[in-house]
């Protein structure tokens, strides 16, 4: 097995989640440890910025560039901190970068990030840009964690359903008979963290303090509700801006009715996701499960016990991380990180792409792994 560094920045741009796992794509050692690399403010902004302006946006763009760099050397310092921390010398990286725009059905999904530039600071193999194969094979190119939750989960408790509320939400369902479902189920922290900068100019909403004290608008709430896609059936993927205009709509409440009124949306998209199999429990992780309102609001909606992922034993915080390192063994192995119940794609696929410094030679000639065709 391989010791890898699985790196995510997620949909919240709150900063770089950082894991290291012990893996060769299929069986799972040593997970941990993890850290979180926050971004800088004017980052964060500078990248909230990026996702309005992507639609339009060419590749060469100066302030693209230099948000590109910047968030790559948030990596690279991710990379130095973990090594320190765990003592040890990692094999490979696994890198997401930071989505600024997901359009599957214009078959677009674009994860910024300099690869070449983390493999030059770090002296490692790194693989990358997971989701484009699965996209321009007709796929949704995510969720991607899904084959990850399964070989992770041992127990009996199946179907069950793994949840996970980042900036989107998404949900993986463990089925009988190994089935594997998943989507994107609607919005996750990111409209309530637009919300709470706008009205509190604190990045989120600390234990859900103000929605807490707020009225759910109902008639609103079935507004944003009608929307087709959440009548759709899995696979299906999102935008972190897709339900942005939400933020119109509860525009004119208060800030706590309209923070209570956006935590309902969140809860409601993924109690009404339809689902294949009526799962037996919930397990959450992501930042979202901080949040007790999205916590007490969805075990009071669902009608199985939910719980945290560490009821599992797992990290709420690095799974997705750890997830990325074990999809890049997978990736260094030709074998699959997507399949048609996950994301849509015709067939089960592979993806990735593996680029090493002139310093770094490929995985496959330092630790014996077949060369991927
Ligand atoms: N104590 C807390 N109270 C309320 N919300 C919290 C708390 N801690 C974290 N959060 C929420 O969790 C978010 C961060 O979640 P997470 O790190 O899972 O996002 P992410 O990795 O960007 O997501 P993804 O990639 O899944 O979209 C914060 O932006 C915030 O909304
Ligand atoms: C395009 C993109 O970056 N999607 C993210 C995002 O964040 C949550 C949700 O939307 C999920 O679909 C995905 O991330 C997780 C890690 C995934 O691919 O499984």
């Amino acid at each position: 097995m391989l010791n890898i560094i699985g790196l995510m920045s997620g949909t919240s741009l709150d900063g770089v989640d950082a894991a290291l796992i012990e893996t060769d794509g299929e069986r799972i050692g040593r997970r941990g440890p993890v850290l979180t690399v926050p971004y800088s403010e004017d980052l964060r902004a500078r990248l909230r910025k990026l996702l309005d302006l992507a639609p339009s946006l060419h590749a060469d763009d100066t302030m693209l560039r230099q948000a590109e760099h910047d968030l790559t050397i948030r990596h690279v310092e991710a990379v130095q901190q973990l090594c320190q921390k765990a003592e040890i010398q990692p094999d490979l990286i696994g890198f997401h970068g930071q989505t600024i725009l997901h359009a599957p059905h214009e078959r677009r999904t674009w994860q910024i990030g300099d690869a070449a530039l983390l493999s030059r600071k770090t002296g490692l193999p790194v693989v990358h840009d997971f989701r484009s194969a699965d996209v321009a094979a007709g796929g949704q190119g995510a969720p991607l964690v899904p084959l990850y939750h399964a070989a992770l989960l041992k127990n009996e408790l199946k179907p069950v359903a793994i949840l996970n509320i980042g900036g989107v939400a998404n949900i993986t369902l463990l089925g009988e008979n190994e089935a594997v479902y998943a989507c994107d189920t609607g919005p996750g922290n990111a409209l309530l963290d637009d919300w709470a900068m706008r009205h509190t100019g604190r990045p989120y909403d600390e234990n859900g303090k103000l929605a807490r004290k707020g009225r759910v608008e109902g008639a609103i709430l079935e507004s944003l509700l009608a929307d087709p896609f959440f009548t759709l059936p899995p696979p299906k993927s999102l935008d972190r801006l897709t339900f942005h205009r939400a933020m119109r709509a509860v525009e004119h409440l208060s800030p706590e009715d309209g923070a209570a009124t956006l935590a309902a949306f969140t809860i409601e998209a993924i109690v009404r996701t339809p689902m294949p199999e009526k799962p037996r429990a919930w397990f959450v992780g992501g930042g979202g499960r901080r949040n007790p309102v999205l916590m007490e609001g969805l075990a009071a909606r669902l009608a199985a016990p939910v719980s945290a992922v560490e009821a599992l034993e797992w990290d709420g915080d690095g799974l997705e991380a750890e997830c990325f390192g074990f999809l890049a063994a997978r990736c260094l192995r030709g074998l699959a990180i997507s399949q048609p119940f996950i994301t849509g794609v015709p067939e089960a696929m592979s993806g990735g792409r593996l680029t090493c410094s002139d310093l770094t030679p490929p995985p496959w000639m330092r630790y014996g792994i077949t060369q991927p065709t």
